[in-house]
Formats: C-alpha cells, sequence, structure tokens
C-alpha cells in the first residue's frame, strides 16, 4: 500500500473520488486556494481537508502485473536506480507506433523514443514526471466509474461558472468532442445548477463539417447539454459552416477575438483565459487536434489553427493552439472507461519526446490542470511506484 500525501485545502471536487496529487517525490504545493462556491460533497467521498493520508494503490492483479527494471542512472538524475513500467498485454501487437511516443519492446516494457536507441537495445528509460514548478497545479482525480466521474465533472464545471460568475458576471467554459461529451450530459440536469445564461461556450476543435453533421463535436453538445441548459445562442461559438478549413478557422478565431475582455481577459502575451477548458484524449495522445508531431502541436502563436489532414478522420478540423490551452485558468483532461487505460499511462508516466504525446503539453501556466479518471482509465497507472521514480530530466 503506498501513501500520497495531499495538501491540507485541496482545490479539487470530492464527491465519489480518490484524490491523488501527482507526486513528485511527493511535492505539492501545501494550500491551493480554496474556491467560493465549490459545491457540497455528496455520496461517499475521500474528504482530503480531514484526510492527508488517502491512499492510491494499484489493483492486486496489476501489482502482480508490474515489472521494475533498474536502470543505471544517467547525468542530472537524483536517484541511483531508476526504473521504468511495464505494461502488460497492450493492444498494439506490433508494438506503440513511434509516433505516439514510445517503442513498445518484445519483453513487454515501454521505451520513450527520446532515449531508444532501437528495439532491445541499450535503452535508458525515462518516466515522465511534471517539472517540479508544475507539478503543484496538477491533480489526478480518480472516480469510481465513468457515472460518477461524469457528476464530478458536473461539479468541477459547475464550481467554475459560480467562481466565473462571482468575479466577472460570466463564465467561460471550452469543451471538445469525443466520448467526453457524453459525460457533459449531466450538467443540464439541474437547470438551476448555475445561471446559464451567463455561460459561453467555445470548443477547443471542431470538424469542419455541418452542424448537423453525426461528426460535428458542436452537434454532440448541442444534445447533450447546451439546448437543455438554454445556454444563450449568441453565446455559443460554433463555427461557420461551408467554408474551407483555413477560412472556417480564421472566422472562428475572429469570433472569439470579438468576445468581450471582460467576459474573456487576455494574459500579458495576449492568449485569451478562459475559465475552464475541458479537453478529451485521443490514443495517440491527441487533445483538442492537436496530434503528434504536427506543426500545429508545436505553434506558439495564434488562437485558432486549421487543420487539413487530421489523422483521424474527419480530417478537415480546426483547433485552439497550446499556448491558448495553457492560458486558461483551469483545464480539466476528461478519460473515462478503460479504453483510455493505455494513453492515460503513458501519458502520465512515460516521456515522450516534446510534441509526440501531446496530452504531456498541457501545463496551465497560471491554472490547474486536472486529470479526471475512473478506474477503468486509471487501471495501468503504476502510481505507488512513482516515488521510485528517477527525477525528471527533459532529453530536450
Ligand atoms: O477527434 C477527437 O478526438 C478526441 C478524443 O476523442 P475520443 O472519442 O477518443 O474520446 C477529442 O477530445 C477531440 O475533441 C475530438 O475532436
Amino acid at each position: 500500500m503506498f501513501q500520497l500525501s495531499l495538501p491540507s485545502q485541496p482545490k479539487v471536487p470530492l464527491a465519489n473520488c480518490r484524490i491523488a496529487q501527482i507526486p513528485s517525490a511527493l511535492r505539492v504545493r501545501p494550500d491551493p486556494p480554496a474556491r467560493a462556491h465549490r459545491p457540497a460533497a455528496t455520496g461517499s467521498t475521500v474528504d482530503a481537508t480531514s484526510n492527508n493520508g488517502a491512499t492510491v494503490a494499484p489493483a492486486p492483479a496489476e501489482q502482480q502485473q508490474q515489472e521494475e527494471h533498474d536502470t543505471q542512472a544517467s547525468p542530472g538524475t537524483r536517484r541511483a536506480s531508476p526504473r521504468i513500467n511495464v505494461i502488460k498485454g497492450t493492444r498494439w501487437e506490433k508494438g506503440i507506433p513511434p509516433v505516439m511516443g514510445a517503442h513498445l519492446m518484445a519483453s513487454g516494457s515501454v521505451a520513450p523514443i527520446s532515449t531508444s536507441k532501437g528495439a532491445g537495445q541499450g535503452i535508458t528509460p525515462h518516466m515522465f514526471l511534471y517539472p517540479e514548478k508544475e507539478i503543484t497545479n496538477t491533480s489526478i482525480l480518480q472516480y469510481g466509474n465513468g457515472e460518477s466521474g461524469a457528476a464530478g465533472l458536473a461539479e468541477i464545471v459547475q464550481s467554475a461558472a459560480a467562481d466565473a460568475i462571482e468575479k466577472k458576471g460570466s463564465f467561460t467554459l471550452v469543451i471538445s468532442g469525443g466520448s467526453m461529451i457524453k459525460a457533459l450530459a449531466q450538467l443540464a440536469a439541474d437547470s438551476k445548477a448555475s445561471d446559464f445564461s451567463k455561460w459561453h461556450v467555445a470548443w477547443a476543435d471542431e470538424r469542419n463539417v455541418a452542424l448537423s453533421d453525426p461528426d460535428s463535436n458542436f452537434k454532440g453538445a448541442d444534445e447533450a447539454f447546451l439546448q437543455k441548459a438554454g445556454i444563450p445562442t449568441q453565446q455559443v461559438y460554433s463555427l461557420k459552416e461551408g467554408l474551407p478549413v483555413d477560412e472556417t478557422a480564421k472566422e472562428y478565431e475572429g469570433q472569439l477575438l470579438r468576445i468581450p475582455q471582460q467576459v474573456l481577459p487576455r494574459n500579458s502575451a495576449g492568449f485569451p483565459i478562459f475559465d475552464l477548458v475541458l479537453l478529451g484524449i485521443g490514443p495517440d495522445g491527441h487533445i483538442a487536434s492537436l496530434f503528434p508531431n504536427r506543426s500545429q502541436t508545436a505553434a506558439r502563436k495564434g488562437w485558432v489553427l486549421p487543420v487539413s489532414d487530421s489523422p483521424k478522420p474527419p480530417s478537415e478540423r480546426i483547433t485552439l493552439t497550446l499556448p491558448v490551452i495553457n492560458a486558461a485558468k483551469e483545464v480539466g483532461i476528461v478519460a473515462f472507461g478503460d479504453g483510455k487505460a493505455e494513453i492515460v499511462q503513458r501519458a502520465l508516466e512515460v516521456q515522450a519526446l516534446p510534441g509526440a504525446l501531446p496530452a504531456q503539453l498541457v501545463r496551465p501556466e497560471e491554472g490547474r490542470l486536472y486529470w479526471l479518471l475512473d478506474a477503468g482509465s486509471a487501471g495501468n497507472l503504476r502510481s505507488g511506484k512513482w516515488e521510485d521514480a528517477k527525477a525528471f530530466p527533459r532529453s530536450t
């Protein structure tokens, strides 16, 4: 059993979830600011305010499956015996494609590209850990299942909305598409849960298709909660239909630029500070439509970019840039279900080259990052072993 220290007043939802601050030698910010309107916890909880010793331990079967490989310490490491985790029974029978940030070794271990000299030869594995500065702003929330996860997600959103509305009279929410949308349906379950007339909703990414197309992220969200919540349509920033993708991106950026700064303030670099950005994560580690090793993922200018050759259909999309995502007050990466277990483990525990796992580049500069997981998606995590992990030396 492995004990994780928790900060004394974590700014996290407490309903139906286990909470782990990502440990980097268990460094945590001692006292994150409390929220004015954090909803009361319901159901069975880990009350982190009174239980600083919440446990997060691998399931017994998983423990048995774990193997560790002692490796030689490389320059800059703080510990003598760094270890690498092993993923057994991967879905990629021929190995994880290099573009996805790691090599699957014949032994079953995963070697990140950054230090690999080729399959089976002289691997010096590095676990991915968030750098110390950023780790203090990052929390992993593990819910029992997708249902309690969706309830927890709704709490986070409602709480962020209450804070923002109190402070500036409006709430700006950015959402993604994909499987995450289903979890958002809970948002409108109680029409009095928030003053939805103050909400502004934009997309982290969208497919360049008609709004009625089954592939449209707007359509999914509209059906899941936008209509039921009654968010004013002029505050729902959907794509203009029928344009070539470059123009769609420009037009969308224009829509966001026109949001008054009282509603959507900017940071010192001119990027918008959304109150909450919710991202899904694809099996290749993509977030929004920022795919591994693509130019959009490396972009450090602009708010919105076109994607004309997305590796995941449909090929034409628009996406927010990473600086926009990282300027947000809060970012949630939402991954529920065991289909996400493999990528969650790699994103949180295996270092990739910058850009090879876009999810690893999500690091809000001033805000907080939450990973929202459930038992399925957290199933491969080796959190109990993190304390033994080699300290963070990036290969860049
Ligand atoms: O294409 C997309 O994929 C990701 C992940 O979707 P999922 O269905 O695998 O959960 C999503 O976050 C993104 O917004 C979407 O456009």
